[in-house]
């Protein structure tokens, strides 16, 4: 191994933790290992909800003005180490470092927003039927949390759970993704240094995801588990979750349609299927997976398209005319390739835009598939590239229908000048997020979640605080 490059522990009760065994974390964008990190087993597992257990005892019972101005430490620490987190997200995960720190301010910003939010756990007091009772209602935190998280956003995936946990008043203990663990134990560095207690994070590395999570799951202490990641992944959590009734968020897998009503303005469509589509090279579970534009307008959509495509430029996320970066490793290159040969052979056109510059690295050039059918794998199965199908419908009610057949529903898109038409597609549309002329609609104040396979509960918002508290209801006899 190279001792010359970064060697990072686990970070459990405040102090750097070895396993014994290392696991490299590698740059998709050239291959090269870029560090080594602990690779944790079930001993360690133990050790993290032991310490998060501990650290419950007296982090829940500290006052919200307390827990907000810890929270407000870490927000200035991640603030001031803002290029440097943004330059680990692009050595690991490969995306543009204008993405990175974009990255880096949504991440923080659900820390600045829980922070204030902690101060407005409020109960309440309930009219009682009896003149001799009283009914007082309390919010109290549910305890330890087990957050498991993925390399798609390894900074804003783990501060969307961690800031509205500690700040209700739980410990968390987080499994980062395995591509992903460098970014996740910098963020642990930066509430170290806020002077968050030890124990209160708990980060820990592992290439055995299922050996970790299992004693979470397991483990009766662990009172919640929050997830993002696979639907696949999801449901195997929260069937393991069941046998001791822990609480469950899930964040999974989407399948957005992007819908492009009669009277759109093709400019502004064009404009946001590009910022859906093509951020984090595609790897969103909110990105527009299937593209639905009205009949009468396709070829001047098309055109449109295929010149705004032309103008991405593929390649390592560190050079400032990157567009989109590589993936995150060969299986999602060949999920990709896959998708478009099987469009191809179903009939579909591919326009491809540039390639990248020949070298090493998981690129792969964006492509539009033109004259896609709703029996293609691309309009049917959670893409997570740079592939832009596009599909024409004759009117509102079709588009609706063909959106909603799917398991999926966490988000859509419909692009219309008209307010009945907006109206009525986002009522319709049974998606938990829906962007009217808005490609990118998630930020803090705003409740980000899925329905029907794409997930469980919110997160972000006044709603995100609700994953982590048990409601008391207290009746006094006088
Ligand atoms: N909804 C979203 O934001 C995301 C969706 N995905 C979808 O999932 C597909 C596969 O991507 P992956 O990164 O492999 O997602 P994944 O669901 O396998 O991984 C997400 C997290 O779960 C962990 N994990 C995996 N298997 C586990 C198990 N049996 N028990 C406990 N933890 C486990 C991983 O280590 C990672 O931390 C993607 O192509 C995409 O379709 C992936 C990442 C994020
Ligand atoms: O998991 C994801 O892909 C993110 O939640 C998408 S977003 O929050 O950055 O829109």
């Amino acid at each position: 191994m190279d001792g010359a490059i970064l060697q990072k522990g686990m970070y459990i009760n405040g102090e750097e933790v070895y396993a014994g065994d290392l696991f490299a974390v590698e740059n998709p964008a050239t291959f090269e290992k870029i560090g080594y990190v602990a690779d944790g087993g079930t001993r360690e597992a133990q050790m993290a909800v032991d310490a998060a257990h501990e650290a419950f005892l007296v982090w829940s019972k500290k006052t919200a003005y307390e827990r907000a101005a810890h929270l407000e430490n870490w927000f200035q620490a991640i603030s001031e180490r803002t290029e440097e987190l943004a330059r680990m997200i692009t050595l690991e995960q490969g995306k543009p470092l204008i993405e990175a720190r974009g990255e880096i301010a949504y991440a923080n910003s659900f820390i600045k927003w829980f922070a204030e939010e902690a101060k407005r756990v409020y109960g309440e007091t309930i009219p009682a039927s009896s003149s001799s009772k009283r009914i007082l209602v309390q919010k109290q935190p549910v305890g330890v949390v087990a957050a498991i998280t993925p390399w798609n956003f390894p900074a804003a995936m783990i501060t969307r759970k961690v800031a509205p946990a500690l700040a209700a008043g739980c410990t968390v203990v987080i499994k980062p993704a395995p591509a992903t663990p460098l970014t996740a134990l910098l963020l642990a560095e930066c509430a170290h240094e806020a002077g968050i207690p030890e124990g209160v994070i708990n980060v820990v590395t592992t290439n055995d995801a299922a050996a970790v999570s299992d004693v979470w799951l397991e483990d009766s202490r662990v009172k919640k588990i929050t997830f993002t990641g696979s639907t696949k992944v999801g449901k195997q959590l929260m069937e393991k979750a069941a046998k001791t009734v822990k609480k469950v968020s899930l964040e999974l897998g989407g399948l957005a349609p992007f819908i492009i009503a009669e009277d759109a303005d093709i400019n502004a469509a064009v404009k946001g299927v590009m910022q859906s589509k093509f951020r984090n090279a595609g790897q969103t579970c909110v990105c527009a997976n299937r593209i639905y534009v009205h009949e009468n307008i396709k070829e001047p959509f098309i055109d449109a398209f295929k010149t705004a495509l032309n103008s991405l430029r593929v390649g390592n996320g560190f050079e400032q005319s990157t567009d989109i970066g590589p993936l995150i490793n060969e299986a999602a290159i060949e999920k990709v390739k896959g998708q478009i040969d099987d469009a191809i052979s179903k009939g579909a056109k591919a326009i491809r835009g540039p390639k990248a510059d020949e070298r090493k690295g998981f690129f792969i050039e964006p492509v539009i598939l033109s004259g896609a059918t709703d029996d293609m794998a691309c309009m049917r199965e959670e893409t997570f590239g740079p592939v832009a199908p596009v599909s024409t419908f004759s009117d509102d009610a079709e588009a609706v229908r063909r959106a909603n057949n799917t398991p999926y529903g966490l988000a859509a898109y419909v692009f219309t000048k008209s307010l009945q038409k907006a109206f009525y597609y986002s009522e319709n549309l049974e998606y938990g997020i829906v962007g009217v002329n808005d490609p990118l609609p998630a930020t803090a104040q705003a409740p980000f979640g899925g329905m029907k396979e794409s997930g469980l509960g919110r997160e972000g918002s006044r709603h995100g605080m609700d994953e982590f508290l048990e409601v008391k209801y207290i009746s006094i006899q006088l």
